[in-house]
């Protein structure tokens, strides 16, 4: 036989055996995808943008939708409907967390995550109960409402310090969401806004686990908890003791609520600043409602509840701008059927929540930032409707919630009220670059530098 026609015939058999397997497979067809080439799969039709080159292939091959990567099957959802499937229907089957072999987010030799736990089982589910009774059950978050109004009366002190200079402000606000979580927990700050202070090394090593993927060297980082002796508040210490978790789990645990919970709330924080200055009517508006609930006053926790316009600026920005745009990965742990579809074992579950957010069928001018549209809306963060899920759904739903649903409208009234702002360098709003950086979480491509004039 020519040579040629040997070659072209070899190469034509993987192609034969996927077409004589889905024919005589009893299993529904995996999700429709783009073409996946042999051995590579989809690997060239991806990039750094991932939220948005998933938005597009979902426009053509539908809500739930398969990608391949060598053998590793991906999953996308990205409709209401989809991720309705996803993270309720099939919860219980897709709970699993898919972490990719480069990321080290499960220390080896303790075998021991919480966000990055491989499954539901038994040290996830007495975590999850003790992070939601101990640090951020009401109750507990009532009874620690004075250290965030501290830590934030420090950060309009700190401003105040720089009026007239530029500020990073997503650095800025980064410290106090440390701070607030090193307080609830340690009763330490971590560091300053020098950056100094015993946990001056944990930016960095933060930065290095989730926008670099690289694999930091940890044992520098668990003599930095232990070495603390876990003073002061300790009930959220003393229950994981009790419980029987080691030190060394304890910080990694700590590690993982700091890797979650500071980056995704520093950048909301960002986004809903960088939109304000963007769009100044906004920002009267929410002036305006701060003057007339709070008038002269610092911001209080206590004030929240009376600032609905507030609200809506916060929904407003997870909505365009959700810290997980794809949420956080997930693994199917067993074969199930969603949709007509068969979502095979180990495939890495995605819903595409920056698509939802963005899609022109479920939001009126969905491009627009218009907090107007959460005024009278039902949407909130309990992950119930799947138009709206910033802090994911379902087993997996993010235990912070609480915290960040507090903390965030706190230190944004605080500098909308506190301070006016201008942009570096003359630069006119309109100006302002909005492109986004996806690396795990949902980063403002040019940092928000801005200027602080104290408001009288
Ligand atoms: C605006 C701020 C925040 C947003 C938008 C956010 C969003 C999310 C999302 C989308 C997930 C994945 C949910 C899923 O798989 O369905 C998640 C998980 C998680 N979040 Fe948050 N989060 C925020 C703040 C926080 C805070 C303040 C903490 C703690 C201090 C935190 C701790 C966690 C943890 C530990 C997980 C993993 C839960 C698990 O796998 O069981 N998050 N978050």
């Amino acid at each position: 036989m020519d040579p040629k026609v040997f070659f072209s015939l070899l190469l034509l058999i993987p192609f034969f055996c996927l077409y004589f397997k889905r024919i005589f497979s009893k299993n529904p067809p995996l999700p429709p995808g783009p073409f996946a080439w042999p051995i590579v799969g989809n690997f060239f039709q991806m990039g750094r943008q991932l939220h948005y080159i998933l938005a597009n292939l979902a426009r053509i091959h539908g809500p739930l939708m398969s990608l391949r990567f060598g053998k590793q099957i991906t999953i996308i959802a990205s409709s209401p409907d989809a991720a309705r499937e996803v993270l309720k229907t099939h919860d219980r089957d897709l709970s699993g967390r898919y972490i990719a072999n480069a990321v080290p987010l499960i220390n080896p030799k303790l075998n021991f995550a919480f966000g990055a736990s491989p499954e539901c089982n038994d040290y996830w589910r007495g975590l999850r109960v003790i992070c939601k009774s101990d640090l951020f059950s009401a109750k507990v978050l009532e009874s620690q409402n004075h250290i965030r109004e501290n830590k934030v009366s420090e950060l309009v002190g700190f401003l105040g310090s720089k009026e007239g200079e530029v500020v990073n402000l997503g650095e800025t606000v980064y410290v106090t969401f440390t701070n607030i979580l090193s307080n609830a927990i340690f009763s330490v700050d971590f560091f300053d806004f020098l950056g100094k202070g015993i946990g001056k090394d944990l930016r960095k090593l933060i930065v290095e686990i989730v926008e670099l993927g690289m694999i930091p060297d940890l044992s520098d980082f668990y003599p930095i908890l232990t070495g603390l002796d876990f003073q002061g508040q300790r009930d959220f210490l003393d229950a994981l003791i009790k419980e029987g978790f080691t030190n060394d789990q304890i910080s990694q645990l700590i590690l993982d609520l700091l890797i979650a919970g500071t980056d995704s709330s520093s950048m909301v924080t960002e986004w809903a600043m960088a939109e304000l200055m963007r769009n100044q009517d906004v920002l009267h508006k929410l002036r305006d409602e701060l003057k007339r609930e709070i008038g002269k006053e610092m911001v209080k926790e206590s004030h929240l509840a009376h600032l609905p316009y507030l609200e809506a600026c916060v929904k407003e920005t997870l909505r365009l701008y959700p810290p997980g745009p794809l949420l956080l990965p997930r693994r199917a742990l067993q074969t199930c059927q969603v949709m007509g579809y068969t979502i095979p074992k180990d495939s890495k579950i995605l819903v595409n929540m920056w698509a939802i957010g963005r899609d022109p069928s479920i939001f009126n001018d969905p491009l627009r930032f218009k907090p107007e549209r959460f005024l009278d809306s039902s949407l909130d963060f309990k992950g119930t409707n799947f138009a709206y899920t910033p802090f994911g759904a379902g087993r997996r739903v993010c235990p912070g919630q609480p915290l960040a649903t507090k903390q965030v409208p706190l230190i944004l009234a605080s500098l909308v009220h506190s301070f006016d702002w201008f942009l570096s360098g003359g630069m006119k709003s309109t100006e302002l670059d909005m492109n986004d950086h996806f690396a795990i979480t949902l980063k403002k491509k040019q940092p928000l530098q801005l200027i602080p004039k104290g408001r009288k």
